[in-house]
């Protein structure tokens, strides 16, 4: 008999959640992202880098399912106050690869406003790199307030708040396995 599981609403602090993307999708989804990626960046070596905090789940999952040779980094920036954007970007942790004429993959949790990810591309540029690309497992293309192009896209989501595989409110909840959505109702 085919067993069924259904995901709960969770409460984080003083908000809740409903469930929204659930671990069959997230598994299919960055298996396939790991494909193209490997066929694209064949014989390229690329620098991937992991943007901490949030993207640590997503990378873990997403290089598993790469199949060609790279190098792994991490940077750490944050802007975000419980599920408001600061709009001021703090550097918290720098690069710590040489990335000089090397083929880079940013790898995010989510692109929401963009200001992140605007920050990000700046920084990675000054250190002339031969390309830039960009694989984010989530984005809010209705959030978005700054021209950016993204290659690796994994789900273009409603302009609503959410949480798990790596993504915190207020530094909950980024250990859940799966991704909930804040309940407006
Ligand atoms: O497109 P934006 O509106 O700039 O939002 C995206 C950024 O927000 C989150 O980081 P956060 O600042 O919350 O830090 P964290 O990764 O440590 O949670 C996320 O990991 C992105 O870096
Ligand atoms: N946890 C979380 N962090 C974000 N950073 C930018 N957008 C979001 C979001 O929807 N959830």
């Amino acid at each position: 008999m085919k067993e069924l599981f259904y995901l709960a609403m969770i409460e984080i602090k003083d908000k809740t959640f409903i469930p929204f993307l659930d671990r069959k999708s997230l598994d299919q989804r960055i298996n396939e992202l790991g494909t193209q990626i490997s066929k694209d960046f064949e014989n390229k070596n690329p620098v991937i880098i992991g943007v901490l905090n949030g993207a640590f789940m997503f990378l873990s999952d997403l290089v598993k399912n790469i199949d060609i040779p790279t190098e792994i980094t991490f940077l750490k920036i944050s802007s975000y106050k419980g599920e408001k954007s600061t709009g001021k970007i703090n550097q918290l942790l720098g690069l710590q690869t040489e990335i000089i004429e090397r083929d880079v993959i940013i790898v995010e949790d989510i692109v929401d406003t963009g200001l992140s990810m605007s920050y990000l591309l700046e920084l990675i540029n000054e250190q002339n790199p031969k390309s830039i690309s960009i694989a984010t497992l989530l984005h809010k293309p209705e959030a978005l307030t700054v021209d950016i192009k993204m290659d690796y896209i994994g789900f273009e989501i409603p302009n609503k708040f959410v949480v798990g595989y790596g993504l915190d409110y207020d530094g909950f909840g980024r250990n859940l396995p799966e991704i909930y959505q804040l309940n407006t109702d």
